[in-house]
């Protein structure tokens, strides 16, 4: 077992399975390998110094791009939804709706305020936003081992590169699948493109994006990491999956079902990193 997964805090429903999928993944080799990630709390920090760390929604409602009145509703938005995402006593059925409502509204108030794509780049500098302890080692190693990675987010496509811009890893290895914002011939906000991507329908995007999947064939041992229920999903476009490991970051939802129920093969709490 490799030393990481020793660690006592690291949870395993079935660490023999775990072993026998991480020996057959070594088995087939580096070139049969492929990585798709969540990015929120997965590959970002949940918490540092006792703060919590943003999310890409949370980088841009934070900052001087947004007037006070604009952040007092999208402060309440984020107080009325947030405590439904993590709430393990309601459905996926039933908490669906409502975070098609949140991130509709949150995106309409964004576009409200006519943010400029210029101005994208600063509002990261400026913030509180940091990937996980040892990303640089993960992103590297990924791009000499030319293995693919996948990032699969509902947070926002432009924030979320220029956050690993800004870090020195979006390789040319790294691909993204995200809520892009559609700037007009003068660089201002004027929409978001394409479907939505929420928590709950990453499976559709995966599904939707076949021609990713289909370029990655000749790679069916999958690293999945995310931090929740929605995130199990985002291998479901891959063709012929051989293996397929899946890492949950616990964070703030401990006790929802994915990781409870053992849907993850790893779990990681916060307190272990
Ligand atoms: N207005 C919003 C909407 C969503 N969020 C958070 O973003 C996270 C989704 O991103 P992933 O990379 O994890 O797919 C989600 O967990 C929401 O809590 C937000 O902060 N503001």
């Amino acid at each position: 077992m490799i030393p990481e997964l020793s660690n006592p805090s690291v949870c395993m429903r079935d660490p023999q399975r775990v072993q026998e999928i991480l020996q057959s993944m070594v088995k087939a080799g580096s070139n049969t390998v492929q990585v798709i990630s969540d990015f929120d709390m997965t590959l970002t920090r949940f918490a540092y110094n006792g703060k919590r760390c943003p999310t890409c929604h949370n980088i841009l409602d934070n900052s001087n791009l947004i007037s006070n009145d604009c952040k007092i509703e999208l402060k309440e938005l984020l107080n009325t939804y947030y405590p439904i995402e993590i709430d393990s006593s309601r459905s996926i059925e039933e908490k669906l709706p409502l975070m098609v409502e949140w991130w509709t509204k949150a995106h309409e108030l964004l576009v409200q305020q006519k943010i400029r794509k210029d101005l994208l780049a600063m509002v990261v500098q400026e913030s509180d936003a940091m990937l996980r302890e040892g990303y640089k080692l993960l992103f590297d190693h990924l791009y000499e081992h030319s293995i693919p990675l996948l990032i699969f987010s509902a947070g926002i496509g432009d924030i979320l590169e220029e956050v690993i811009r800004q870090a020195g890893v979006f390789h040319p290895n790294v691909k993204v699948f995200s809520n892009y914002m559609d700037f007009d011939e003068s660089g201002e906000l004027r929409a978001f493109k394409g479907e939505l991507i929420h928590i709950y329908n990453k499976r559709e995007g995966a599904l939707l994006n076949t021609g990713h999947f289909q370029e990655l064939r000749t790679r069916p041992n999958v690293l999945l990491l995310g931090d929740s229920l929605g995130d199990l999903t985002m291998a479901d476009g891959v063709h012929d999956m051989e293996n397929i490991l899946k890492i949950g970051f616990l964070n703030d939802k401990v006790n929802t079902i994915s990781h409870s129920h053992g849907l993850y093969n790893v779990s990681i709490p916060l307190t272990s990193l």
